[in-house]
């Protein structure tokens, strides 16, 4: 079992500005974590320290025991792809099959395995009548679904996703939501960066909140969103159902609509019984 471990982390951009600092973090392989925090708190620098895209300006971080900093770029991306914020920052050719198929040919696979993972990667993102298309002639919702099927393919033990709801609708999210399933049972790690909590409610039991450079709280999805301090500091936005629950002054841990509904049905029964 391996897992990518973020020892004591500074990252600086070449301008100077040190957009991470401090960051100690371990994600064994096969967890699925979610990043949230403020725009700017430094989530995106992050996962790009994971990946080898940025090499940390001071600590270590360390991929299945392979340092980044003493590897290339593309041999840490074998062992941890990552799925860009905006996918025109990702993707380059003017094909969508050719988009995919690009890291394969790469790694020198051959045709038959090449053809067994872009129609994968193809199915799980439902982007196979868009397969022959410009991805500049796709709309943003599906090019993002792109952009996630090239890294699919390459099928990394961990993978990162930046902002996968944004901009998705009720299908876009149900095709998300059918990924993390069939990666989940893959024994897959996913990593995701998100300002959508219900997505992380229904998703992630693991919750890393980050806020000005730095991680201010790591514990389960139900300790974050009940934790107000960190809810303020790292300005997240409650799911739902949390703030109905606490606006109601009911529970003080509610995440699901089922335990809300339990809560609620109590409250009726027992105000029955005592009139
Ligand atoms: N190439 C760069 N050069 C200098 N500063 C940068 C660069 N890229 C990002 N930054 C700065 O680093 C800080 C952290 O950016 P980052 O993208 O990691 O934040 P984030 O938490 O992912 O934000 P968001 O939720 O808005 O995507 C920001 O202040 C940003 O302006």
């Amino acid at each position: 079992m391996g897992a990518i471990e973020l020892k004591d982390v500074t990252f600086a951009y070449p301008n100077g500005y040190i957009a991470n600092e401090n960051l100690h973090l371990t994600i064994e392989s096969g967890e699925r974590v979610a990043i949230v925090g403020q725009n700017g708190a430094g989530k995106t620098t992050a996962v790009k320290l994971m990946n080898g895209l940025n090499k940390p300006t001071k600590g270590d971080v360390l991929v299945n025991g392979i340092n980044t900093k003493e590897n290339t770029t593309a041999r840490i991306s074998a062992q941890v792809g990552y799925v860009f914020q905006n996918p025109d920052d990702q993707i380059f050719n003017s094909n969508v099959k050719k988009e995919i198929e690009y890291m394969l040919h790469y790694l020198k696979l051959d045709k038959k395995e090449i053809d067994r993972r872009v129609n994968r990667a193809v199915e799980l993102t439902g982007i196979r009548d868009y397969l022959e298309m410009n991805p500049y002639d796709v709309p943003y919702s599906t090019r993002k679904f792109i952009s996630v099927a090239a890294i699919l393919a390459i099928e990394t033990p961990y993978i990162i996703l930046d902002e996968p709801t944004a901009g998705q609708d009720l299908n876009g999210i149900k095709t998300l939501t059918t990924l993390m399933d069939v990666l989940r049972d893959e024994g897959k790690s996913v990593i995701t960066i998100t300002h959508d909590m219900e997505f992380v409610a229904d998703n992630f039991s693991r919750v890393v909140a980050m806020a000005n450079k730095r991680i201010i709280a790591d514990g389960t999805a139900r300790e974050i969103f009940w934790n107000q301090e960190v809810v303020k500091q790292a300005k997240i936005k409650k799911t739902q159902i949390a703030e109905l629950a606490n606006e109601l002054g009911v529970g003080s841990d509610v995440l699901y609509r089922n335990e809300l509904v339990e809560l609620l049905t109590n409250k009726v029964l027992s105000v029955e019984k005592s009139s």
